[in-house]
């Protein structure tokens, strides 16, 4: 028996455009309520969220019981995280701020087991195989990843073309807030100049035959990303749906 499916690696690579949600409330209880909502996928936030592995796991598998499919972003490129990540059954990652060929590579290899990488192998301890009971998890677990590097600063698209030449990355999620702060607009990731780098940058990347991912909450940007190519669409935040919605009630009562 293989590995599990990565039901998000095919669908993205069969060009299908996905929209999701960043999962950023750090909680078990709330992903279980996020993920009756209905997205195509689920963005567990380990990079912004106050996530530890527990609370990662947790989360994880919070999704992994319900309609929607899984991607977990990683605080950094660190491989000893992304290591407990994929023991914990992640299948899908999203890893920030990637600036070069090399740290790209560097980032795949250590998804992947020897001789194709140098991820440390001890699944038979965890859920990736489902505790030992996948007997063929360790020559299967490659293929099944889904990896995905966020390129989020002027250094990352200098690089973009050769990260994009790396086989083995199945896409890049260009960051519009980071790039926007990299580029001097810190907090306008709409400034003129930044949607032009972001949607340019995502026809690259969809010209190379990879997935090309984007988030914001904004329908207009959203539609101007999907027109350049984007097809992994992260549309809402968890944390600014739920506060924007009980902001809205304190304010409809206090008028009253
Ligand atoms: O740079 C970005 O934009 C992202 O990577 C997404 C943010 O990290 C997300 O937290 C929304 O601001």
């Amino acid at each position: 028996m293989p590995a599990p499916r990565n039901e998000l690696k095919h669908r993205l690579a069969a060009g299908e455009v996905l929209h999701g949600c960043w999962v950023s409330m750090a909680d078990p209880y709330a992903t279980e309520m996020v993920a009756t909502a209905g997205f195509d996928w689920l963005l567990i936030d380990g990079e912004h969220a106050p996530n530890d592995i527990r609370s990662l796991s947790g989360q994880l598998a919070a999704v992994l019981a319900s309609p929607s499919l899984p991607i977990m972003r990683l605080v950094d490129d660190n491989p000893a995280t992304i290591k407990q990540a994929l023991d914990i059954g992640a299948q899908s990652l999203l890893i920030p701020m990637i600036e070069s060929k090399a740290q790209a590579e560097r980032t795949l290899k250590a998804t992947r087991y020897p001789p194709n990488g140098f991820r440390g192998v001890g699944a038979a301890l965890a859920r990736a195989s489902k505790y030992n009971s996948v007997p063929d998890y360790l020559t299967t677990a490659d293929a099944e990843i889904c990896l995905i590097l966020q390129v989020e600063s002027r250094a990352g698209l200098d690089a973009l073309d050769d990260i994009l030449a790396i086989e083995g990355i199945d896409g890049v999620f260009i960051g519009p807030s980071d790039l926007a702060a990299d580029m001097g607009h810190l907090g306008n990731p709409s400034a003129p100049e930044v949607l032009d780098a972001v949607t340019g940058a995502l026809r690259r990347i969809r010209a190379a035959g990879k997935t090309a991912g984007v988030l914001s909450t904004d329908p207009a940007y959203i539609a101007a990303c999907k027109e350049a190519g984007a097809n992994f669409v992260g549309v809402a935040i968890d944390v600014l749906a739920f506060v924007g919605a009980l902001r809205t009630a304190a304010a409809s009562y206090k008028k009253s």
